[in-house]
């Protein structure tokens, strides 16, 4: 395959969720002898670099081009906001309108020394790559980093089109319009009126997952004609660095795991966008308490827009006595965990989660069951399609109570469901199965691995 004549661009969005898919899409495609050239600012390089779990991000195929920093406030997040959506990431947000003229300037430069460009760029970065239409060689892809069935439903309600699912289904969801904050839904629109000339669209999703709501979008052709879902982006199988420095420097967490009965554990999570009350912080631990199962609770507020700034970050307060009387059967951290290698630790029988899109990925690919417990934006969507569609999970509280505060109660009870002997031990040989199905579908001979070759074989034509 002639492949050293393309050089692959990659134009992340600026928040923890979309610099990681981008990543690990990175690695992908480096396997195939391409170049990759991944563009953000000097803060979000880092960020991408200094989070990454499951592999390295070795300078050889993957070359960072870090940017001077647009200025931008980076408040820190408000849990009393009335949409759960993370509005102080907007200034964040918009800083990276100030790309457009840097990463044009990259790719023009790498236009003169490569046949082709292939610019692949998240949906919401498509203000930033507007001037590739006017070089010759260099042609974009859409990055769509969430599930296509949402993806599916948002533009079908935008274009004020029906939803082809059962009016069951369609009761249980959310407006997918109406999750996220206003200011962000202008940021939206100023990015679609940029989205003319892509080429085709790119997936973290599969068809073992999502193949028929890919039919949908395929036949529709409202996003374009060609669409790959090459997921799961983040690696299938983590192999384990067995060298001595390596498993000194082993988060404490996995050892931990180690330590426990296989799939006993039940790992709760939030991603980097949700803010809690500490009213429902202390329901949540108490709940975990009473449950009486293993827990591994990472317990971090939202990210701010530049991660490192640490100076103001709230500490987040658990009951008193808390983490005595869990000691031994639960484990709370307080820093960055390496989310994929506990997803695919064989002690992790179950997941709490908001249902960002990473996670939920993460999670099928473990062959890991969801408690889903979804705060704004996708998330409600990617619930529906764990708990009605895939049968993976089971779900915190209906859409329609989201404001109301989850009970110690409801935390005990769900988490008793899902890792204890009735209706959860079918949900979770689901979510064994399916793990298994996508793995399988990465392999030699598989039909993600296929349409990722069908990827690499358009871009390098
Ligand atoms: O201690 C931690 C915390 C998080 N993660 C990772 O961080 C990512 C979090 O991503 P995700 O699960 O998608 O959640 P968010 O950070 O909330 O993601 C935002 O971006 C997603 C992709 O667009 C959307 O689906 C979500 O709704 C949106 O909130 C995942 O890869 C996790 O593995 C860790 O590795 N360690």
């Amino acid at each position: 395959m002639p492949t050293s004549d393309v050089v692959v661009v990659m134009v992340p969005f600026v928040a923890q969720g979309h610099l990681n898919q981008l990543l690990h899409l990175s690695r992908l495609i480096s396997t195939y002898n391409i170049p990759i050239h991944f563009i953000s600012t000097t803060t979000h390089c880092r960020q991408a670099r200094d989070r990454l779990h499951g592999w390295h991000a070795h300078d050889n195929f993957i070359k960072f081009h870090p940017l001077h920093d647009p200025d931008f406030t980076s408040p820190n997040p408000e849990p009393n906001t009335t949409t759960q959506f993370p509005t102080h990431l907007q200034p964040s947000f918009n800083s990276s309108l100030h790309l457009r003229h840097p990463v044009a300037d990259i790719i023009r430069s790498l236009a003169k020394t490569s046949r082709r460009v292939v610019v692949v760029h998240d949906s919401i970065m498509s203000y930033v790559v507007q001037d590739v239409k006017f070089i010759q060689n260099a042609e974009t892809y859409i990055f769509r980093a969430l599930s296509v069935f949402y993806i599916l439903c948002f533009n079908l309600i935008r274009l004020g089109k029906e939803l082809p699912f059962t009016l069951e289904m369609k009761l249980r969801l959310p407006d997918a319009t109406a999750t996220v904050s206003q200011e962000f839904t202008e940021f939206l629109k100023l990015q679609y009126s940029h989205q003319t000339f892509h080429v085709g669209n790119i997936y973290d999703s599969s068809r073992v997952i999502e193949g028929k709501f890919l039919e949908y979008v395929e036949k529709d052709e409202i996003m374009g004609k060609r669409h790959w879902a090459v997921g799961p982006f983040n690696p299938v199988e983590i192999s384990p660095d067995v060298s001595s420095s390596a498993q000194q420097d082993r988060h404490a967490c996995l050892k931990w795991l180690d330590k426990q009965p296989e799939k006993s554990v039940i790992y709760v999570s939030f991603g980097t966008t949700t803010t809690f009350l500490e009213c429902q912080i202390r329901e949540l631990a108490l709940g975990l308490e009473k449950s009486e199962q293993r827990f591994l609770w990472v317990l971090r507020d939202a990210d701010k827009g530049d991660v490192f700034k640490k100076d103001t970050v709230r500490r987040l307060e658990l009951p008193e006595g808390f983490e005595c009387r869990i000691e031994g059967r639960g484990l709370v951290v307080r820093e960055w965990a390496p989310q994929p290698e506990i997803l695919g630790h064989f002690s992790v029988g179950g997941f709490m989660s908001h249902c960002g899109w990473n996670s939920c990925m993460e999670a099928m690919t473990g062959g890991v069951a969801i408690i889903a417990w979804p705060g704004h934006s996708d998330q409600p969507h990617n619930a529906c399609l764990l708990v009605d569609v895939l049968g993976v999970g089971l779900l915190m509280r209906e859409w329609a109570c989201r404001d109301e505060l989850v009970t110690s109660v409801m935390v005990e009870t769900m988490v008793r469901k899902l890792m204890g002997a009735g209706e959860g031990v079918e949900i979770r040989k689901r979510a064994t199965e399916l793990g298994g199905e996508l793995r399988r579908s990465l392999g030699e001979g598989g039909g993600g691995r296929k349409e990722l070759d069908s990827l690499i074989s358009y871009i390098t034509r």
